[in-house]
């Protein structure tokens, strides 16, 4: 997908909404547990319910390496059924030194060799150009480097002080230089709304994948007041409170009214700032 479409996409579904899809076995309603495999049946059920209300999904490679090859059938048959108008993210945190990273991309973005093909992938930026430059070969495909992260630990190293200012800026700033922003996002936690002023300093026209509203307590309204650009330039996305908003057998109607509800505040968003 390429930033024209998604663009297009949030206009039309005024929403910047990604729903995570981090779908965990002991998570799900008992009764999905009947069906063959109750992970892929849960996801359908979830991606059916809120497609019309967001514009990414993002599964989150962890939730079925976890179970081995069955988690892995699980994430293939996920991708296939995943709408062909969403930016689909694979949350992989890869990265590697260049002839791994060619085979990470292979895994996520080649369909012939691996069943699947993301439109997207999260990395971590800490092995630097030729880790990253093996995605970029793949057209229209985007990267998506760690910058800003909604963990606790982000003070550990992200805040260190460069020469040029914190260590997240350093990364922004360098990886501006290895592709443009039709190609290159960054994570920026939800939790850090107070730091998206200067980071629209180095990364003005990027787009910034937030997470970290929900469940971590990252506030969208705070998000938008910094981080909110002409084009949107933000896809939040939200994954256990909506997806595990119920736990019966209505479910998918809870986690439709928990994406609703964050919908209706990012339509609000966009037009306060003229975005549509
Ligand atoms: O790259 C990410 O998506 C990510 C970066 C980050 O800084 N913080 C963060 O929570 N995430 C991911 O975003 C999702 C957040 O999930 P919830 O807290 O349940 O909404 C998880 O899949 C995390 O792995």
């Amino acid at each position: 997908m390429s930033r024209a479409q998604l663009i297009e996409q949030i206009k039309l579904k005024k929403s910047f909404l990604c729903v995570g899809l981090d779908t965990d076995i002991d998570k799900i309603p008992e009764f999905l547990k009947d069906y063959p495999n109750p992970i892929l049946e849960f996801n359908k059920r979830i991606i059916d319910a809120t497609k019309d209300l967001c514009v990414s999904y993002k599964p989150n490679a962890a939730f079925y390496e976890a179970y081995g090859v069955k988690g892995l059938q699980s994430l293939i048959d996920t991708w296939k059924y995943l709408p062909v108008d969403t930016l689909n993210i694979i949350d992989a945190k890869r990265g590697d030194i260049g002839n791994t990273s060619d085979k990470y991309a292979r895994a996520f973005f080649d369909e012939k060799a691996s069943g699947m093909s993301f439109d997207a992938i999260t990395i971590t930026p800490y092995m630097g150009n030729d880790s990253v430059t093996p995605y970029l070969a793949y057209e229209g495909k985007w990267i998506i480097l760690l910058a800003l992260t909604s963990s606790v630990g982000s003070k550990d190293f992200q805040y260190l002080q460069t020469g040029d200012g914190y260590l997240y800026e350093t990364v922004i700033q360098k990886a501006n230089t290895w592709a443009s922003a039709d190609r290159i996002m960054f994570v920026v936690g939800a939790t850090k709304s107070t730091e998206f002023t200067n980071i629209r300093k180095y990364a003005p026209d990027n787009f910034l994948l937030v997470p970290g509203v929900g469940a971590q307590g990252g506030n969208l309204e705070e998000v938008c007041r910094y981080g909110i650009t002409k084009d949107c330039g933000l896809i939040v996305n939200a994954s256990r409170s909506i997806i595990y908003a119920g736990n019966g057998k209505d479910f998918a109607d809870a986690a439709r009214a928990e994406a609703q509800n964050i919908q209706q505040q990012m339509q609000v968003e966009l037009e306060k700032a003229g975005v549509i």
